[in-house]
């Protein structure tokens, strides 16, 4: 089985991305290019981390009208991501419309509820229910409009892939045992989301900001 691991890179620095990336190529999966990365370095960026040899996730979380989703779908193609997220909360028009003109071999996911949200600050949206119901709601959604799979928390996969038996499940704020949680909320380890049946585990700060990045890959992959 290869390894679930996908690093998220959320550097300024594109030097210190290139650096952290051939630091722990061996013991992770993929890398994760975030909002950070690509209002700093845009696609010259990408091309450069895409140079470390392993998958590319575009985590840019597009959410905008049909037309404009689409557009910026296409213009993603020159990367080639193998992931790249929308907001599902963007409407069955959007997703279809980002799957369409998603590159071949791209899947499109889309992200339901924050992992750095709970249920008070799902109330203050205007949603009211759990994080529960609403990731089911939002996952139903995804899989009718014909995306890959959902962004979700731990939390939650073990009932989504109940549902979307052959869906790809991407889930962040994972932390190991121990380690800070910081602004996530919907936490669980690693090997409990793996467990649960996610197909990518995104994780940042417990290796980006770990005073040895490699060993704290290695000590991941020794729980999976
Ligand atoms: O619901 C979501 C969607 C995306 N993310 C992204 O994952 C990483 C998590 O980083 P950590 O340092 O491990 O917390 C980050 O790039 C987020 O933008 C998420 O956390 N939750």
């Amino acid at each position: 089985m290869s390894n679930p691991v996908y690093l998220a890179l959320d550097l300024p620095q594109l030097d210190a991305a290139k650096a952290l990336a051939e630091k722990v190529k061996g013991h992770v999966g993929g890398l994760k290019l975030g909002l950070e990365f690509f209002c700093a370095h845009g696609a010259h960026g990408v091309h450069e981390i895409a140079h470390v040899g392993l998958p590319i996730f575009l985590d840019l979380k597009l959410h905008d009208i049909p037309n404009t989703v689409a557009g910026a779908m296409q213009a993603l193609h020159v990367l080639e991501p193998a992931i790249v997220t929308v907001h599902a909360g963007g409407g069955r028009a959007m997703m279809e419309d980002a799957k369409a003109a998603a590159g071949e071999n791209c899947k499109v996911v889309g992200v339901t509820m924050l992992t750095s949200m709970d249920e008070r600050d799902l109330l203050r949206t205007g949603v009211s229910g759990t994080p529960h119901d609403h990731v089911m709601r939002l996952a139903e959604l995804a899989q009718d409009s014909g995306l890959d799979g959902i962004v979700c928390s731990g939390q939650e996969v073990k009932a989504v892939h109940k549902q979307w038996k052959n869906g790809f499940f991407v889930v962040p704020g994972l932390r190991p045992a121990g380690s800070a949680v910081g602004d996530q909320k919907r936490v669980v380890t690693p090997r409990a989301a793996r467990d649960d049946g996610a197909s990518v585990l995104v994780i940042g700060r417990p290796i980006s900001r770990a005073e040895d990045p490699a060993q704290a890959a290695r000590d991941i992959e020794a729980t999976l």
